[in-house]
Order: structure tokens, then C-alpha cells, then sequence
């Protein structure tokens, strides 16, 4: 488990601010910042299954930053599988678990096989990360699992998944239950699947901001992909960034922007 410790400079705050969270929101639904790092050929991991270390030190802080920013960061079971996360905020600064966001792992399918030693899980029963909120239809699975998930805070929410794609949840709808839960913002973090299905026509209508670390390095082909389904016939050819501002983190860049609306 990973006892490191970030910092990250208040000089760097201010030209990230406009792209977060508004201080009172009065909307129901949670505000969106989409947010990964990529390779320059648009990768988010060498292969599908690879955790695979993008962001340097200082875009790493400014993510942890973001995770303190927020008050849930939102993850795809193959991530939870794989990268087994802590999901938690490491920034020196933090003194109190209010300060942390809930982690919330989608998994309509009941795939992500959790044990206590699952980072997020020992980190929760140590009270130096929230418990897990899973996101599931599987009712049996989840009443199995349940009373570990409960022992350290966390617990399943249950949804129903929409008629499209591959047995999907309608990102609408795991907004309006996280709504619900009391959750004013959502850090969304991948992987691909998650991403790429937030950024297609109209799911992206729901994101309210995108902050992307770039990392000065190709990771080939073969890795995991940030590339939407191709857009609608009829509509604008590009799905596009405005209000866009580029800051140097170390080595990396981070992009700022909202998606422009057609
Ligand atoms: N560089 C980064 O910032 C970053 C961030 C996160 C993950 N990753 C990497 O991404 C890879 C995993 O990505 P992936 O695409 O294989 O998986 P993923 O993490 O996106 O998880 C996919 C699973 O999540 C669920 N899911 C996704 N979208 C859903 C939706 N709309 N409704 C319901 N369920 C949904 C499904 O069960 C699906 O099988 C890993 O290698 C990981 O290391 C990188
Ligand atoms: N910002 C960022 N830079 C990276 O280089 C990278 N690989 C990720 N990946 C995001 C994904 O959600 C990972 O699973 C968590 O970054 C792991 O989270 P922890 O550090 O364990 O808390 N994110």
C-alpha cells in the first residue's frame, strides 16, 4: 500500500478553479469533470489489464488536488480490477476524512472481485479513504458482498441498465442516484470503456468539464484507447473542446476545457 504524500503548490489553484465545482451548486445533478492522463497517441494504459504510470510527480498532485475537489471519484470495474486503486487523496494538506472523496466503481455485472486487501477496502477500514459505493443490478452477488462492503462505510447502489450498448448503465441515470445519495460533484477517472462511452452523443451533454494530463510519451499500439464512437450522421463532424487552457505541470500538460456544445 502506498504511504507517499503529495503536495501541490496554491500558485498552481487559481487557473484550474473555472474548470471546478462551483463553490453552492444549486443543480440536482452532480457536476462532471471527466479527467485521465494520456499518451500523445491518445492511450490511457500499454494494454487492456496494464496499469501503466502516465502522469509525473506534479500532475500527479494536481490530481490529487482534483480528488480533494470533489466529492466522489468514479472508476470502471476493470480498473478497480487491475489498477487495485487506493482512490484516496494523498496530499500532505488533508487532515480529515470529510476531505476525501467517496469512490464509486461502476460494475453493473458484479465483476469486481473485492477482498479486505483490496487497496480502497484497507484504506477505508484504516479511515484514510471513504468506502466504496459499487454500482451494480446484481442483487445476489451484492448480498453476498455486501457486509464487507458495509463494515467500511461503503455499500451498493442498484440500477437498472438502459437499453443501448452492452448492457450499460445511461449515465444519466448513475448521476441521478448519485444525485440522490447527496453527491454535489463526480470526478470521472476511466478507463476506456468509461470514458469513451461519456464522451459519445448525447452522454457527453452530461460533462461539465475535461481536464486531461498529456504525458510527453507514446505508448504504441495495442493500448487502451480514448477515441468516441464516431458521431452522428447529420451532426457537427467533431466533438470539440472550448474556453480551453493549457498549464506545463513538470513534464506534462494539463488541458483544461468544456466541451462545445452544437
Ligand atoms: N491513464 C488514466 O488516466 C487511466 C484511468 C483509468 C484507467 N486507466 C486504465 O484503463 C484500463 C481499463 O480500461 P477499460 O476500458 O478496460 O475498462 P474500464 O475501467 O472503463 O471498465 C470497463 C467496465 O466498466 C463498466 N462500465 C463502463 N462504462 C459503463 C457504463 N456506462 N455503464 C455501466 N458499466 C460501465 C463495465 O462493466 C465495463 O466492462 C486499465 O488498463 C487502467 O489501468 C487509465
Ligand atoms: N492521473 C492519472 N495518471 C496516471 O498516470 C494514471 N495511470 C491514472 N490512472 C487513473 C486510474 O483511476 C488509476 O486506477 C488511479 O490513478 C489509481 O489510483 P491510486 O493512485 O491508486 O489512488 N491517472
Amino acid at each position: 500500500m502506498s504511504r507517499e504524500t503529495l503536495s501541490f503548490p496554491p500558485t498552481s489553484i487559481p487557473p484550474l478553479s473555472p474548470y471546478l465545482p462551483p463553490p453552492n451548486p444549486t443543480s440536482p445533478k452532480p457536476h462532471l469533470t471527466l479527467t485521465y492522463a494520456t499518451s500523445l497517441d491518445a492511450s490511457l494504459s500499454l494494454a487492456p489489464g496494464v496499469r501503466t504510470t502516465l502522469s509525473g510527480p506534479f500532475s500527479k498532485a494536481m490530481t490529487h488536488y482534483l480528488r480533494t475537489r470533489h466529492d466522489a471519484i468514479l472508476i470502471g470495474c476493470t480498473t478497480a480490477t487491475v489498477d487495485n486503486p487506493a482512490l484516496n487523496s494523498r496530499l500532505e494538506s488533508i487532515t480529515s476524512l470529510d476531505q476525501q472523496p467517496r469512490p464509486v466503481i461502476l460494475d453493473p455485472k458484479g465483476r469486481w472481485e473485492f477482498t479486505e486487501d483490496s487497496q480502497v477496502i484497507r484504506l477505508a477500514a484504516e479511515f484514510k479513504g471513504k468506502g466504496p459505493w459499487v454500482v451494480t443490478t446484481r442483487g445476489k452477488e451484492a448480498e453476498e458482498r455486501a457486509g464487507l462492503l458495509e463494515r467500511v462505510g461503503g455499500k451498493y447502489l442498484f440500477l437498472e441498465t438502459g437499453e443501448g450498448e452492452k448492457g450499460r448503465f445511461e449515465w444519466g441515470d448513475v448521476l441521478r442516484v448519485l444525485g440522490k445519495e447527496g453527491l454535489k460533484s463526480v470526478m470521472v477517472e476511466g478507463g476506456g470503456e468509461v470514458i469513451n462511452s461519456l464522451l459519445a452523443e448525447p452522454e457527453n451533454r452530461l460533462v461539465d468539464s475535461v481536464i486531461v494530463t498529456i504525458a510527453p510519451t507514446w505508448l504504441g499500439q495495442g493500448g487502451v484507447v480514448v477515441s468516441p464512437p464516431p458521431r452522428r450522421e447529420g451532426g457537427p463532424p467533431q466533438l470539440r473542446l472550448g474556453d480551453v487552457s493549457w498549464q506545463p505541470h513538470g513534464e506534462d500538460v494539463v488541458l483544461c476545457g468544456r466541451i462545445l456544445r452544437s
